[in-house]
């Protein structure tokens, strides 16, 4: 039995961080930063069933051409991806009343629809780009044994970093998810890469306003040099390695798509951010089932 410390809910039987209770979330379940970025995706949904709102996290269960849907807002960080991801795991996976982790697992689909800045100069602001792996600067996983690594992506990194004679200011590692099986084959031209996962939005990806950033240039140079078969790191954003190694970990399969706003290289930002995004939502939407048409997923 997990202890009341340990797993928490609320008196009325929810979660603790999330205020959820089981059957109010679907299996497939869309993850984003931004509170408000909810309704901008359910409102695209045939129907809405269920609306909680709850610190950071608002969550929307609907159905859109017959496919029952999950829309949560993590907040920023993988800190928040630690509750999330667990609370809605603890959903499916343990009875909640016995609290005993049930011997029928669910395996559940996420999908990420976020933002991030272009690592590379030759990605266009405002395109979009599917994380193949990440790489974990963030100091979550660390924590988690079972996330695991791709040893061979990571074992090439720190071989790149040392003949580049840097290193980074925490152990990295590099991880692959299992991805689910969406609509892919129909969005060829979507780019693709390894996604750098920081552990802050400034100084952990070199921005210095006032106070200067630590990170050292030399290891962003060879962090963006690095070539690993087809594979490079192509963007930086603040969830994806914590997405990508709990549901490795727990068992559901996750994809993060980014909307590249700003070009870290040219020193630029998206002037068009807010209809960048619901692009992103109806590409998000046309993978998850089919809705639209090509027209509205073209970049
Ligand atoms: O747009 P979202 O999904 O929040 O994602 C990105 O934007 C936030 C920083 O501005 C971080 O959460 C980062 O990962
Ligand atoms: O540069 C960026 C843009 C969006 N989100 C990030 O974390 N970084």
């Amino acid at each position: 039995m997990i202890p009341a410390s340990e797993l928490i809910l609320r008196p009325d039987g929810s979660l603790y961080h999330l205020a959820l209770l089981p059957g109010q979330v679907a299996e497939t379940i869309i993850t984003v930063g931004d509170p408000e970025r909810v309704a901008q995706v359910s409102r695209r949904f045939d129907r809405v069933e269920l609306r909680v709102e709850a610190r950071e996290f608002v969550t929307h269960t609907g159905e859109l051409d017959g496919r029952r849907l999950t829309v949560i807002s993590t907040g920023i960080g993988t800190d928040n991806i630690d509750i999330v991801f667990n609370e809605l795991d603890a959903l499916f996976n343990i009875d909640l009343a016995r609290r005993e982790i049930k011997d029928r697992l669910t395996s559940l689909t996420f999908l990420r629809l976020g933002t991030s800045g272009s690592f590379q100069p030759d990605l266009p602001l405002d395109s979009f780009l599917l994380s193949q792996a990440a790489l974990a600067m963030d100091g979550l996983l660390p924590f988690y044994p079972a996330a695991g690594a791709d040893d061979s992506l990571t074992t090439s990194l720190a071989g790149h970093l040392a003949e580049q004679g840097v290193q980074a200011p925490v152990p990295l590692r590099i991880v692959r998810p299992q991805l689910p099986d969406l609509n892919w084959a129909a969005v060829p031209a979507l780019a693709h890469g390894i996604t750098l996962t920081a552990a802050g939005f400034y100084a952990p990806q070199g921005r210095s306003l006032r106070l200067a950033s630590g990170l050292d240039p030399a290891l962003l140079l060879a962090l963006r040099s690095l070539r690993s078969g087809e594979l490079r790191i192509t963007n930086i954003e603040m969830e994806t390695a914590g997405i990508y190694g709990l549901a490795n970990a727990l068992g559901h399969r996750s994809a993060s798509l980014s909307a590249l706003l700003a070009n870290r290289t040219a020193g630029t930002f998206s002037r068009q951010p807010a209809a960048t995004v619901e692009r992103l939502i109806d590409q998000g939407l046309f993978l998850l089932t089919g809705h639209g048409v090509a027209d509205a997923v073209e970049q």
